[in-house]
């Protein structure tokens, strides 16, 4: 008896730990690929109550990664390569970070979700005219890697297989954009500018859904970690070095609030739920805009903010890191003028932050009110500039927006 039972034993268990060992790595993938990996459990354990609802998962963590990685990308431009910068046709600045970052986040895209279409802002014409530019954007794209080898691969699909499928997929993002369907917004460095003078810009990515926005992500490698940190300029690149205290990821998913959680190389760490601060009394905001006067009316934004009774000074920063930092609460408004009539805002300047602003509780419009619409195509044509504020105090701000800019009440 003894003897038949160690026999059994002798014969099943190296079956078992065989069997176990085929098995492992494809359940692995399985989950990798529709559940994926580390960053989904950390998704899962994060503090929004929403995520019981778990809507937009798999856009969310995509989302995330490839922001993530094409932020690893435009970190290694700053610190390591000559900008190899370039002016477009109306006199704006592209970086070869610019150009990797739309390519690695387009063929994380494409791996996931093959027929949604893509709005990305770059275009690979300047890459094909320019040999010696396109190998040194292939060279970063192919070194741009998260540190866990496995999420590179799960659920980013693994390195891009040639330069010239690298400028296909740059040029995938050319789509109209419009009302109906699965549209992504890509701003490969949003606030260029500031990106070249060391100062904040953002890696944004949102997906719309029949015109609305669903998913917006946001990766700023310059902003403290800390949401409770106070805003303030000046802090950059220089200063992103101090280990742990700089580099945030913003997202929100409608309807499920927004988050922050800390930038890494590797799996996603954990997002902490995020808020607009409430503001009691309007006179005590704090409140952002452009460093660019090109890009809005300073000289309005401080009529608006005297008639507000507001007194401290604006704090000026690139990119769509404003929306982020109020929607933690770090500062109370963004305030975003008009300076020319005939601009047209685009959706990848705007869509990621709005999503994020609204889904931490405040309200953002057009400077007269009216919710910012992403179904016109790439451009915001039916709107002008932007209002975000809390809630509480939104009326009260366009009111004094609308009577400082004239527009009609
Ligand atoms: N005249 C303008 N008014 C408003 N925004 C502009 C204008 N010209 C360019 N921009 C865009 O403003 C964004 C940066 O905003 P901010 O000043 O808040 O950082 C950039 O994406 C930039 O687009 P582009 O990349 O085409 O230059
Ligand atoms: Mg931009
Ligand atoms: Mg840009
Ligand atoms: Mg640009």
């Amino acid at each position: 008896m003894r003897k038949s039972l160690k026999t059994t034993l002798l014969i099943t268990v190296p079956l078992l730990v065989l069997a176990i060992s085929l098995l492992l790595p494809r359940v692995r993938l399985l989950t990798a690929h529709f559940l994926p990996s580390s960053s989904s459990i950390a998704l899962r354990h994060s503090s929004t109550s929403a995520l019981s609802n778990m809507a937009f998962e798999k856009e969310l963590q995509v989302a995330l990664l490839a922001v993530q990685r094409a932020t690893l990308l435009t970190k290694s431009v700053f610190h390591s390569h000559a900008k190899g910068t370039l002016s477009k046709n109306d006199a704006s600045p592209v970086t070869i970070g610019d150009f990797g970052a739309q390519a690695l986040i387009i063929s994380a895209l494409q791996h996931n979700f093959p027929n949604d279409e893509i709005v990305a802002e770059e275009e690979a014409k300047d890459l094909r005219e320019n040999s010696q530019l396109r190998e040194t954007v292939w060279e970063l794209v192919q070194a741009a890697k998260l540190s866990d080898a496995q999420v590179e691969k799960d659920v980013l699909g693994g390195a891009i297989s040639s330069a010239d499928s690298m400028l296909d997929i740059i040029d995938k993002g050319d789509s109209k954009g419009g009302s109906s369907g699965r549209i992504w917004a890509i701003d490969p460095i949003d606030g260029t500018k500031g990106f070249l003078r060391g100062g904040q810009y953002a890696v944004c990515l949102a997906l719309m859904v029949d015109g609305d926005v669903k998913v917006g992500v946001l990766g700023c490698p310059n902003l403290p970690v800390s949401d409770s940190e106070p805003l303030k300029e000046g802090i950059g690149a220089d200063a992103s070095d101090e280990e742990g205290r700089f580099g945030v990821l913003f997202s929100a998913v409608q309807g499920q609030g927004a988050e922050s959680r800390p930038f890494t190389a590797g799996a996603l760490k954990e997002g902490k739920s995020i808020q607009m601060k409430p503001l009691s009394n309007i006179a005590d905001a704090t409140f952002c805009e452009s460093v660019e006067a090109g890009h809005s009316s300073q000289g309005d934004a401080a009529n608006i903010a005297s008639k507000l009774g507001i007194t401290k000074p604006s704090v000026r920063m690139d990119s769509q890191a404003k929306y982020g930092s109020i929607a933690r609460g770090a500062g109370d408004l963004y305030l975003r003028l008009p300076v020319r009539k005939d601009y047209q805002e685009k959706i990848w300047d705007h869509a990621a932050g709005d999503l994020i602003v609204r889904e931490a509780g405040g309200m953002v419009t057009d400077v007269d009110g009216q919710k910012l619409d992403f179904s016109h195509g790439r451009t915001l044509k039916e709107n002008k500039g932007v209002i975000a504020a809390p809630k509480s105090v939104h009326g009260k701000v366009i009111e004094v927006v609308k009577e400082v800019l004239g527009r009609p009440t």
